[in-house]
């Protein structure tokens, strides 16, 4: 038997050069020249600062948005004539707007009962999404009787009624508190691994991105700054913006030669095999480690901050600007205590010269 070359993983969606202008031209595009591919059962999560183009990626996929330019494929087929019910995307805003004056049931069924799905189908699907969802036999209550969670959790199993062959989530979770979103959030990664579905969704909130997404897209202007698996963007911000959006300050210019790079805080050790020359440097908080007042770079603490795993130090160094240490618990020094820093070359990043 011959070995078969291995197939491309299908694309549920592809994005190719999409291009969303709004008002006068001139002005920046909310979408610019965007390629983006969504693989069938991938979790995909879109991140990026307000105003960066997130919604308008949601809406153009959907249909809610006409693309200036390029075009949005899914299963292959140019939706560009195609209106938004005939896409078989399912959509779940923010603002979960359910109908206050039907019942649970109501709610869940409503995309089967405009497909005009037979009540005893519609009623059997009801009742197991119900339960996929977590909210058994809640069929009769009425929605006003219900949390902020269960209220999501039935938007979720509405959007998910009819099989949409790709999901769209819009800050699924934006208004309900941390403790209930850190819980949906797993809930949720549950329930799309299980039923295989396709997800493409937008959020402000990092934790959550990282937590649900196989991969996490990170907007800038209209713009993919980066996509990668969550490991991949948190241990390695491909650029400057990425590293501070992510909450990593300790970005400076240096100059690479060998297996050191001149920094405004001395010499810090990179990976062999990192190109000479200059770059920006991101040492995460992790890699700058403590050592006693008389070795390393001398630095004052400024400030600590308990952070539940670790203490955030902000230190001022002898030289060049602040910047933060993660440290264990029991070893954190006090605010104006001396100390000596040394870096760790696994947490210095490289970052891309050209964009800042
Ligand atoms: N209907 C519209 N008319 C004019 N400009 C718009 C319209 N919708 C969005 N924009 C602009 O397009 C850009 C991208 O907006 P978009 O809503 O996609 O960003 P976002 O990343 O989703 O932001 P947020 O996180 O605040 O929701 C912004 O500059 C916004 O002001």
């Amino acid at each position: 038997m011959t070995a078969q070359a291995p197939t491309a993983a299908p694309h549920m969606l592809r994005l190719d050069g999409v291009t969303v202008r709004f008002g006068t031209p001139g002005t920046a595009p909310a979408l610019d020249a965007v390629d983006l591919d969504v693989a069938a059962h991938e979790i995909v999560c879109v991140l990026g600062p307000s105003g960066s183009g997130k919604s308008t990626l949601l809406r153009v996929v959907a249909g809610l948005q006409h693309a200036d330019e390029g075009t949005v494929l899914l299963e292959g087929r140019d939706q560009a004539a195609i209106p938004t019910h005939r896409r078989g995307v399912g959509l779940m805003f923010q603002d979960h707007q359910l109908f206050p004056q039907r019942d649970v049931a109501g709610n869940v069924a409503f995309g089967l009962r405009m497909r005009r799905t037979s009540s005893a189908d519609q009623e059997r699907t009801v009742t197991e999404l119900l339960d996929l969802v977590g909210l058994p036999g809640a069929q009769r209550r009425a929605v006003a009787s219900l949390s902020g969670g269960e209220q999501q959790r039935v938007a979720l199993a509405r959007a998910l009624a009819p099989s949409p062959r790709l999901l769209m989530l819009d800050e699924p979770l934006g208004q309900l508190d941390r403790g209930l979103r850190e819980r949906l959030v797993v809930e949720l990664r549950r329930l799309f691994r299980e039923l295989g579905t396709t997800v493409l969704a937008v959020t402000h909130d990092q934790g959550e991105a990282f937590a649900l997404a196989d991969r996490v897209v990170v907007m800038r202007d209209g713009r993919i700054a980066q996509s990668g698996t969550p490991l991949e963007v948190w241990q390695r911000p491909a650029t400057a913006f990425v590293a501070r959006f992510l909450g990593f300050d300790n970005v400076v210019e240096a100059t690479v030669q060998g297996e050191a790079a001149a920094t405004p805080w001395g010499k810090v050790p990179v990976l062999a095999g990192t190109p000479d020359g200059p770059c920006r440097l991101l040492v995460r908080p992790a890699g700058v480690r403590l050592t006693s007042a008389a070795d390393g770079l001398p630095c004052t603490v400024e400030a600590r901050t308990f952070r539940g795993t670790h203490v955030a130090l902000l230190l001022q160094p002898s030289g060049g600007p602040q910047m933060e240490a993660a440290c264990p618990l029991h070893e954190a020094p006090e605010t104006g205590d001396r100390v000596g820093i040394s870096f760790a070359a696994e947490d210095v990043v490289v970052l891309d010269a050209a964009a800042d």
